[in-house]
């Protein structure tokens, strides 16, 4: 079950498996590996229980979880390319992680993502033909909540309906869809109708696939830890604690360091008591992208040199451990409607639609708000190919990705619309270094936004094909005026962008796979840290390159993909 007390477990309970850090792939593997009734999982949360947060079941209420308890609110070093702005970077801070606090959009990436994972790894296992059974016993493709028929909307060749969390078209429809649509039909092209974006190739403008079920956001924590998956004899879930370090709890026959022994303390009380648990299999550590390193390097695992520099006692020289930081930055453009039927999302209007959701989990709070994504490739003849490589995976992997909101609901729009850019395959890396040896000083971490200026690149192209595409004549009734302030001088435009980008939140890279016998990264395809024993990372931080799209269904694989494999590792013995 899930407790907020160590000491009101069983006493001397032994575990096999600790989780360290119940987030969207530490709840996967705890559901996963209790499915052996022999095998008793230990799960430990920083934050509490998502259970009776409101506003996270809610899909139109996404953004009131930020800057909350639910969100470590994490931010940036002062980052010189953005003029030293420091940025706001979300991460769950609740049982199910980011994914408790997420956009709920549903996208895999493409193909050619996976295909360079087994390829980097030399284990043809991250590939995209070996990674789909992965995905599909996550998902359950379901109805829209409104019942519309999603016909022609997505293909469900593509899709499970037997996995755990539901995936679905909105059922929140918005006046600019059918002009989305008919712009989409009118310049074809790289905004050509694809039918389906999570086929392996997202490229062109489909429907948004999202983690919403009957209305409501169908969450890591709500469907890996169903009550029924939490209550299982043999899995404690304890919320509200911390995990300090992974302690050496003796030396494997080869000499290798093994690192089982978790030590926590209490979330509320970090002075008090530390506790410690050793797992007679393996710890999993699960902190996600910036969680994880924080906690090898306070482990000692890391840059020998710049943990003594700490003050932390090195145990193996890992030194890509925080390195690659890979996110994704982003911008929105707004539009005013140049029309008099408009209708203001006021106050009252809002408090209507969280009636209706608490009455019958229908209307526009069943949504995130954007009904559209287009996924695009900069152009072969674009002159910057003679300055940068294509750090793309493939040629069905976009550059860019454009979304479209209306914030009015059908048939009668809001009297502004906006647009979203995101250049998804970003060369710029950054790290996140240990600020001092108290886990709770939060890390540092820059972003690294905008060190290569390919990236400042892809934001022009994105910015340029979002106002063609908002130029349609699909449009021209509505008499669109950008609001934004866009300049139209390149280097005011530079400026520009450093000014207003901001974090998608598709952070990843951070405790990177590579082949087993690399010298770089830090843990081999199956997840294994290099050079001790018994620890493994399963989150978001194991990525070698960010797919481009979002990335909860990379991690929901990663998760399923890594739970196999302890299960092969462990099974017999
Ligand atoms: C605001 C926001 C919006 C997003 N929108 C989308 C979207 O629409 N679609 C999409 O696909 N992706 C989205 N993402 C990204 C996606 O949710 C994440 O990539 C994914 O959930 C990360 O999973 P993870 O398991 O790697 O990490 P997390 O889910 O973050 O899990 C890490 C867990 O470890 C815990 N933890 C960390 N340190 C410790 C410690 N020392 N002790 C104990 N516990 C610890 C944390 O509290 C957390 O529960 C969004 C993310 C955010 C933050």
């Amino acid at each position: 079950g899930i407790t907020g007390s160590f000491s009101t477990l069983p006493r001397g309970r032994e575990y096999d498996f600790v989780i360290a850090g119940g987030g969207n792939a530490g709840v996967v593997l705890a559901h996963r590996l209790t499915e052996n009734p022999r095998w008793k999982v230990l799960v430990i949360e920083a934050g509490p229980t998502h259970e009776d947060v409101f506003n996270s079941r809610v899909p139109g209420l996404v953004g009131s979880l930020q800057g909350t308890p639910y969100d470590w609110n994490y931010t940036t070093v002062p980052l010189p390319e953005l003029n030293n702005r420091v940025l706001a970077l979300a991460r769950g801070h609740i049982l199910g992680g980011s994914n408790s606090i997420n956009g709920m959009f549903y996208t895999r990436g493409s193909s050619s993502d996976y295909d360079r994972w087994a390829r980097v790894t030399g284990d043809s296992g991250w590939s995209w033909k070996e990674i789909l059974p992965y995905i599909y016993k996550t998902e359950k493709w379901t109805s829209p909540s409104d019942g519309h028929d999603d016909r022609g909307e997505y293909d469900p060749k593509y899709h499970s309906t037997t996995g755990l969390v539901s995936v679905s078209i909105t059922g929140a429809t918005q006046a600019i869809d059918a002009k989305v649509i008919q712009a989409s039909k009118e310049l074809g092209g790289e905004f050509q109708y694809n039918v389906d974006m999570n086929s392996g190739n997202l490229l062109g403008l489909g429907w948004t696939q999202l983690t919403v079920g009957n209305g409501e956001r169908s969450s890591a924590a709500a469907s890996y830890l169903a009550p029924k998956y939490a209550n299982r004899k043999n899995l404690d879930v304890l919320v509200g604690h911390r995990v300090v370090k992974i302690v050496e709890s003796g030396r494997s026959r080869g000499n290798a360091p093994v690192l089982t022994t978790v030590r926590f303390v209490q979330e509320a009380k970090p002075n008090a008591q530390a506790f410690e648990v050793t797992a007679s299999k393996e710890v999993l550590v699960c902190g996600g992208v910036f969680g994880t390193p924080q906690i090898l390097h306070l482990s000692g695992l890391g840059d020998s040199a710049e943990l003594k520099a700490k003050g932390i006692k090195p145990v193996v020289n890992l030194p890509d451990v925080g390195k690659n930081l890979t996110d994704q930055p982003m911008m929105f453009l707004t539009y005013a409607l140049g029309i008099s039927e408009t209708r203001e999302p006021t106050r009252e209007l809002q408090q209507s639609w969280l009636d209706q959701w608490v009455k019958e989990k229908r209307g526009p709070l069943t949504g995130p708000g954007n009904n559209h994504l287009a996924w695009m490739r900069i152009p072969e003849d674009s002159p910057i190919w003679e300055e940068y490589e294509d750090p793309a995976s493939g040629r069905n992997t976009p550059h860019i990705e454009l979304s479209f909101a209306g914030h009015g609901m059908h048939p009668i729009p809001a009297p502004t619309l906006n647009g979203l850019i995101i250049p998804l395959q970003p060369i710029s890396r950054g790290s996140v270094t240990l600020k001092s040896d108290n886990i709770f000083d939060d890390p540092l971490i820059d972003i690294g936004f905008l060190k290569s200026s390919f990236d400042l690149f892809t934001f022009k192209q994105g910015i340029a094909n979002l106002r063609r595409f908002y130029e349609a004549k699909a449009w021209s009734s509505w008499n669109l005026t950008l609001t934004t302030p866009v300049p139209d001088n390149d280097a005011e435009l530079e400026e520009f962008i450093r000014n207003t980008i901001i974090s998608a939140a598709h952070a990843g890279g951070t405790a990177a796979m590579s082949p087993r016998d690399a010298q770089w990264g830090v843990v081999d395809p199956d997840l294994r840290v290099k050079k001790v024993k018994g620890l493994r990372v399963v989150d978001a931080s194991i990525m070698p390159f960010v797919p481009a799209g979002h990335t909860q269904a990379p991690v929901y694989a990663i998760a399923e993909r890594a739970a196999d494999l302890i299960k092969r590792t462990w099974s017999g013995k």
